[in-house]
């Protein structure tokens, strides 16, 4: 969804944060859940979507592919899928706005139906690799428009019946992972994705809690995950945890700001997708997990973190694809710490919304902090607690994580940190500013 003006936004440094918050629903989860009810036969339930302008992405796509997609009054979304195979020809361009996981599981999907989609996207997007899914989807026998660069917009004609193929990821993505995975769902035969680095594991859940015939089987070469295709889903009832990667700005604020007291309930606690409470953890954050259970097939708990004195570490580079999302929040949490924190292996963080090694390392150093960027992570040398200086107008650069990032690191800043535009924080937790307010932290 295009912003036509910037909005911006200044924020000051917050007295002691307390509270319980919760967080609004998972996007992997919301997307995935839009995607496979659009696939089954009959009414899917979903609660505690996500409303977020890339998961409403998803929805116009999956709409404008035949399914009949409503929220209720009452928030619940009810979905009426057209089976698997039954996409229809979209009659417009598909807009995918900001979101990389609507583009790429997207065009799994039309991959292996016989049907061809024009995919577009915002500035941000239209930088972003898609060679990454064109390369297995082609194998697959999709078609490609001629795409120098493999950028948006990009033109894709499904095969079908489509060419199982057994692939090793290349690059640890949960995106791409799923693209294949779901191309496989409507392709004859078995198709096998090794996954060598774990990465979130929200597809084979959800597809196999929708019926399909899918195993996961370890082995020295990673992940072997298998889908036999021509499935029937079933519908589902869905209730969406909350997002842990958007618990983590809140986790980091209630870090960094003294006084600080903050309860997050229902927080997705998937072990794939939890590595920041690791690494928070081993930089001595104060949190806490209560009332462990499990909602919707996966697990959640609430997190209460304390304000606690943090100390620099090198992150560990075998948590990276469990946090890949939280390094900008994760950046800020290191410059309140006392020494250097060093992050590797994190070179897809070039490829996110943002270069967010670049966005992240501009925006602290304005801020004051010291920043050393590697061509894989950086290195932030902390405050040992007490404030940044703050004082500087940040380019969010139509990247939702960078905002909220520096609007947290703002709570605890000597003068206030303005943002270029806020409105990209929608993409992924429109309500964001909202809960700040709520906390009383946006006097
Ligand atoms: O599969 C998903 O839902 C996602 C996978 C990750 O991307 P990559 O697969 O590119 O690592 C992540 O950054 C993104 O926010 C959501
Ligand atoms: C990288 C992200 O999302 P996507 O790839 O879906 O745009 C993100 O939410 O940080």
């Amino acid at each position: 969804m295009a912003h036509p003006l910037p909005q911006p936004r200044t924020v000051r440094a917050a007295a002691a944060l307390r509270g319980t918050i919760t967080v609004p629903g998972d996007k992997s989860i919301s997307h995935r859940s839009l995607m496979l009810s659009a696939l089954a036969v009959g009414e899917s339930r979903v609660e505690g979507l996500l409303e977020g302008e890339d998961v409403l992405a998803t929805a116009s796509a999956m709409r404008a592919m035949g399914a009949d997609i409503i929220r209720q009054d009452d928030g619940v979304w009810v979905i009426h899928g057209v089976g698997v195979g039954g996409l229809l020809q979209p009659e417009t361009a598909l807009d995918m706005g900001n979101s990389g996981t609507s583009t790429r599981l997207l065009m799994g999907l039309v991959a292996s139906h016989p049907i061809t989609a024009t995919f577009i996207g915002d500035a941000s997007l239209s930088k972003r690799p898609m060679g990454r899914v064109i390369e297995p989807l082609s194998q697959m026998g999709a078609q490609f428009q001629d795409t120098p660069g493999g950028r948006l917009p990009l033109m894709v004609r499904g095969l079908s019946p489509a060419v199982p193929i057994r692939y090793t990821l290349p690059v640890a993505s949960a995106q791409v992972k799923s693209a294949i995975l779901l191309a496989g769902l409507n392709t004859p035969g078995e198709t096998t994705v090794i996954e060598p680095i774990a990465t979130r594991d929200h597809s084979e859940r959800m597809l196999a809690g929708f019926g399909a015939d899918l195993t996961v089987t370890p082995s020295p070469e990673g992940r072997i995950i298998t889908i036999r295709g021509e499935a029937e889903l079933k519908p589902q009832a869905i209730v969406v945890p909350g997002d842990p990667s958007s618990a983590a700005f809140w986790l980091v604020a209630g870090s960094i700001v003294p006084g600080a007291d903050l309860t997050i309930t229902n927080v997705g606690m998937n072990p794939t997708r939890t590595g920041i409470i690791a690494a928070l953890k081993m930089m001595g954050a104060d949190i806490t997990e209560q009332d462990a259970r499990i909602v919707g097939g996966e697990p959640v708990a609430d997190l209460r973190v304390r304000h606690a004195p943090l100390s620099a570490i090198e992150v560990p580079p075998d948590l990276t694809p469990s946090m890949i999302d939280e390094y900008p929040v994760l950046f800020v949490a290191a410059a309140f710490a006392t020494g250097t924190t060093i992050a590797r292996g994190a070179e897809e963080l070039r490829v996110k919304e943002s270069d967010r090694i670049t966005a992240m390392a501009n925006a602290l150093g304005a801020c004051g902090v010291a920043c050393r960027e590697y061509e894989d992570g950086m290195a932030v040398t902390g405050t040992g607690g007490a404030p940044i200086s703050g004082g500087a107008t940040i380019a969010t650069l139509l990247d939702h994580r960078i905002a909220m990032s520096m609007t947290i690191a703002a709570l605890n800043a000597r003068d206030p940190i303005t943002l270029d535009d806020a409105a990209p924080v929608a993409t992924s937790y429109p309500v964001f500013f909202d809960t700040l307010e709520k906390l009383g932290a946006l006097a």
